[in-house]
């Protein structure tokens, strides 16, 4: 299975997102500020992943000033150590705005700092507080997602009533794989469990442009799990729905509103409409730090707009392939302009986001349960899963 992030000790590596499939590159973090520009850039990308890497690079931040020998001042008080932790993560957190699970694992180590403060440890106590449980937020990704995919698909094959040796064909958008988290994925693991336990028919993805998380991530994911797969161009979709038997839409999610409104890859909710139109179950697979309930509906969730250039590049290798002096496959770097491209979004509009109406989600799986959108509402008993 194909990783996001790996770690040695206190060394920190991610894959350079940027280069798949073409080329494999793991880069070093070793800074605040490299973590956030891996992160803005769309090095590493995929809420989660992100949730994970933040709180990697904060708790080796943290371990690195505990061992030295010259103590930072942030570690002489607890109030100095607390200042101190809400610079960096709020500085995370700036990297990229509409994925939620950074604020939640924020949160988590927030709550953790004031309880140690209120035990009242000192701050180099507190210090080595923070750098386990912030280390938590990557190592308990894998079961996490592990546990909701199998939520997911035993829920739709009940849903489809399925009978031993039937087959599910599932469609999803963007990419929600171990790339995009910490392993085993989301919405591709549901996708991965049906697969593991002889249920998956196929799985069908989108090319997901302009980043292409689908032609050049999920792809890539799907291949290496040996798992039977198409790729779609985004406008496929509808047309899909009317030739192909597709039993399920599966996507992630970015953040999802008390209501259930839910935040994900931009095309997600041209798909929902459409799976709406062919009756086919829309179901959002997402850990419940993915659910921000201080946001009642999908009004509130801030949507990032990409930079126009990023929706004029193809990536992608050269054809025939030409390879550079270490025997690298090169990468061809097509930039279409549009006319007036400089004047930016008037020409160019790139959200990286759209929101999917609670009423076009027929479930939101997550590691705690299923949320059901009631007949006739659409209000989820969110409650009832967070
Ligand atoms: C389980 S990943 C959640 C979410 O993140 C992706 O966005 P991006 O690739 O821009 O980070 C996509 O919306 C996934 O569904």
């Amino acid at each position: 299975m194909l990783t996001s992030i790996r770690t040695e000790g206190e060394k920190i590596e991610i894959v350079n997102q940027l280069l798949l499939p073409h080329t494999t590159e793991y880069l070093e973090i070793n800074t605040i500020e490299e973590a956030h520009e891996a992160i803005k850039s769309m090095k590493i990308r995929g809420a989660p992943a992100i949730a994970s890497l933040a709180a990697l690079t904060f708790a080796a931040s943290l371990s690195k000033a505990l061992a030295s020998l010259d103590r930072p001042s942030f570690l002489s008080s607890p109030e100095a150590l607390e200042k101190h932790v809400t610079s960096i993560l709020d500085y995370l957190y700036t990297a990229r705005p509409t994925a939620v699970n950074l604020g939640a694992a924020t949160r988590r180590i927030s709550r953790t700092l004031q309880s140690s403060k209120d035990a009242g440890k000192d701050a180099v106590t507190i210090a080595r507080d923070l750098v386990a449980v912030a280390r938590l937020v990557s190592d308990e990704d894998y079961a996490r997602n592990k546990k909701m995919s199998e939520n997911g698909s035993l829920w739709l094959s009940a849903f489809h009533n399925l009978q031993a040796g039937e087959h599910l064909n599932v469609l999803t958008v963007c990419n929600t794989g171990s790339l995009a988290t910490s392993g085993y994925g989301t919405a591709l693991g549901v996708i991965t469990y049906l697969h593991e336990t002889q249920r998956l028919g196929r799985a069908y993805f989108t090319q997901t442009a302009p980043y292409h998380q689908g032609s050049r991530l999920t792809a890539l994911e799907l291949q290496t799990l040996q798992i039977p797969s198409t790729m779609i161009c985004d406008t496929m979709v509808g047309s899909l729905f009317q030739h192909r038997t597709i039993h399920a839409v599966a996507v992630g999610a970015d953040r999802i509103a008390q209501n259930g409104d839910t935040a994900n890859k931009i095309g997600t909710y041209n798909t929902a409409v459409l799976a709406a139109r062919h009756n086919i179950p829309f179901i959002v697979v997402a850990p419940i730090s993915t659910v921000d309930l201080d946001i009642k509906d999908g009004s509130q969730i801030p949507i990032e707009h990409r930079p126009s250039t990023e929706a004029c590049v193809v990536r992608g290798a050269l054809y025939p392939p030409r390879f550079d002096s270490d025997g690298r496959r090169e990468l061809a770097q097509v930039m279409f302009t549009p006319p007036g491209l400089d004047s930016d979004e008037e020409n160019v509009y790139n959200p990286s986001f759209d929101v999917t109406p609670a009423e076009l989600i027929t479930a939101i799986v997550t590691e705690k349960g299923v949320a059901v959108r009631r007949e006739g509402e659409n209000v989820f008993d969110l409650c009832g899963v967070v």
